[in-house]
């Protein structure tokens, strides 16, 4: 993935119909992980909730673009060692990548892909994450989180010029078990915990990179008020979720502009990997994430995480703010 990254090719980028961007590697990485899923769980039929389709690629101008995903998907499939069978042909790619088709809700489980997360972030040469979960009746049950740019020592505060410049961190939280973060490389495994600060003047947040994708207005009239006094952690995909789950800052905010649906895989690993780690997660209301919905979540105005202690004030912040916002209008 980090070797596509550095050499993503201009054809390799294509904009979709609600003009956000897809690459060879979001479609290879959904194809990767579909494929090993139904690969590693051969007696139930896969239901994939995921984020991309091969429309796009099934058309004439797309044929090349295939080719050279079908050769991504290969060669990561080799490299992995595990695999015996021969090569995996265009079709079997696109099938693979269609498995994603899934509507999700609230019977059986269904596993819930976003193979790459914050592509933005990705092309940029910044933060960005695969993220796959399990839902079971309607609840995440397992959250993955593989953030392959993310320093394993902490991005909070005045940590961020560290000199220890390892990347690579995958979360994992199985609900009941807690949050685990490991290397990309496999070594040194930890619990991890979200922030126990207490005194919301002492705490830093989080945002999305773009401010496309959420009000950073919004999230600074909310930080005052709070009495925040760091500036605000802008970093791209659900790194943000892992970032906080270890600690790294105390709140994530996230304000779509009007209009904007969330969908699940944007949230579901991040989310199991924030409460398992003693976080929460709510929309801006202050209710719970409700994954069972389908492929959208149905939520009040945004969404936000911090600790137990700190969220009666953040829903308060949140609510004024809010209402600030529409008598301003
Ligand atoms: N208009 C708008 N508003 C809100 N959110 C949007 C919007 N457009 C896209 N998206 C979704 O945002 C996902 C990227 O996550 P972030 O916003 O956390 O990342 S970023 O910092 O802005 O790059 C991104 O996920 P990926 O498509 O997987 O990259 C989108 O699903
Ligand atoms: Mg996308
Ligand atoms: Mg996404
Ligand atoms: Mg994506």
């Amino acid at each position: 993935m980090m070797k596509v990254q550095k050499e993503l090719l201009l054809s390799d980028v294509q904009s979709k119909s609600d003009k956000s961007p897809v690459t060879v590697a979001d479609y290879g990485s959904q194809a990767v992980v579909s494929f090993m899923l139904e690969r590693e769980l051969p007696s139930k039929s896969l239901s994939l909730v995921a984020e991309e389709d091969s429309g796009y690629l099934r058309n004439e101008r797309g044929q090349e673009t295939v080719q050279r995903i079908t050769k991504l998907v290969n060669d990561t499939l080799a490299s992995d060692g595990s695999c015996s069978e021969s090569p995996l042909t265009a079709e079997d790619v696109l099938r693979a990548i269609d498995n994603g088709k899934s509507e999700g809700g609230s019977h059986g489980q269904h596993w819930v892909l976003d193979p790459i997360d914050g592509t933005k972030g990705f092309l940029r040469g910044d933060q960005y994450a695969i993220a796959l979960a399990l839902l079971d009746e309607g609840k995440v049950v397992l959250g993955v989180l593989a953030c392959p740019n993310l320093p394993l020592a902490s991005i909070g505060g005045d940590t961020q010029h560290s000199s220890h410049r390892e990347v690579g961190c995958l979360f994992f939280a199985e609900v009941g078990a807690g949050t685990y973060m490991q290397s990309l490389d496999g070594s040194s495994l930890i619990k991890v915990h979200v922030s126990t600060i207490e005194n919301s003047e002492e705490a830093s947040f989080f945002e999305s990179f773009e401010a496309a994708h959420s009000s950073h207005d919004l999230s600074s009239s909310i930080a005052k008020k709070l009495g925040v006094k760091a500036p605000p952690v802008r970093i791209d995909s659900q790194a943000k979720y892992g970032a906080l789950s270890r600690g790294d800052g105390a709140i994530y905010l996230r304000f779509p502009h009007e209009g904007y649906r969330e969908k699940i895989w944007d949230h579901a690993a991040g989310c199991i990997v924030v409460t398992e780690a003693g976080g929460v997660v709510t929309d801006a209301a202050g209710h719970p994430l409700d994954f069972s919905k389908g492929r959208y979540l149905d939520l009040e105005a945004g969404i936000m995480a911090t600790n137990q202690k700190l969220m009666p004030l953040l829903l308060k912040a949140v609510r004024e703010s809010l209402e600030e916002k529409t008598s301003s209008l």
